[in-house]
């Protein structure tokens, strides 16, 4: 088999990141694609209490495990399977399960920090980026967080002034620069997508 093709998608906290990702994916044979979500590599936090472990700032590149991730990306790119951690928002913890990965024709990594690591940038064929303005992102982490993140209003307020949007602006905005599509979320993007997918099935030499 062909060695993988890795894209990696970032943007900001609630910018549309898995809804792209889902759009690229109504596009492509969902057997030969495998999702990797960033998040999935926060690091364990079992020896936390869940006082200390909402205090920590998950915002940060530190927060996440990438050595594990890049061998991940490694071993996937050798023809191996691997076992990818889970993560529960929930309990802001790793859970005991983990996921077996099979190698396949398209990786996506997906997560806010995704192109900070300029080993993961190496890695990926396509980088892209989704864009969407500050308090709009806002909104609609608030309501997700609220009905999928078992959060409170004040929590989400605290936790967006505190860390979410300094470290947006200071870690993940930046990486923009990295990305080779620029994906804008408060608008139509069908034609960013299908130029994305065209360039996958290029690289996969389905183009014909
Ligand atoms: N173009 C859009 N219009 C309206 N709601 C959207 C749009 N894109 C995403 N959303 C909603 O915004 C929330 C965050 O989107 P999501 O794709 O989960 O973001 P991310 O993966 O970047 O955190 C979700 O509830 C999603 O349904
Ligand atoms: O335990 C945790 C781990 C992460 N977060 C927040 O999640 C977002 C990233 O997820 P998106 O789906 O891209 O929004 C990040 O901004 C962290 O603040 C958390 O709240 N608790």
């Amino acid at each position: 088999m062909r060695k993988p093709v890795i894209i990696a998608v970032a943007g900001g906290s609630a910018s549309g990141k898995t809804t792209v990702v889902k759009e690229i994916l109504d596009k492509l044979d969902l057997k030969d694609v495998e999702i990797i979500k960033h998040d999935d590599y926060y690091l364990d936090q079992t020896n936390l209490s869940m006082d200390d472990r909402i205090k920590i700032n998950y915002d940060h590149p530190s927060s996440l495990d990438n050595d594990l991730l890049v061998s991940h990306i490694d071993g996937l790119l050798k023809g191996h399977a691997i076992d990818c951690p889970t993560y529960n928002f929930v309990t802001n913890n790793r859970s005991a399960e983990t996921r077996r990965i099979e190698p396949k024709k398209v990786i996506i990594l997906e997560g806010i920090l995704i192109l900070t690591d300029s080993r993961i940038r190496e890695l990926s064929d396509i980088k892209l980026y989704v864009e969407l303005d500050d308090d709009t992102r806002f909104i609609r982490r608030l309501q997700r967080d609220i009905a999928e993140r078992g959060r409170t209003v004040e929590s989400v307020i605290d936790q967006y002034l505190n860390t979410v949007k300094p470290m947006h602006h200071k870690h993940v905005k930046p990486t923009k620069r990295f990305a080779d599509v620029i994906i804008p979320n408060d608008y139509k993007h069908s034609v960013a997508v299908d130029i994305i997918v065209s360039k996958i099935k290029m690289i996969l030499g389905e183009d014909k």
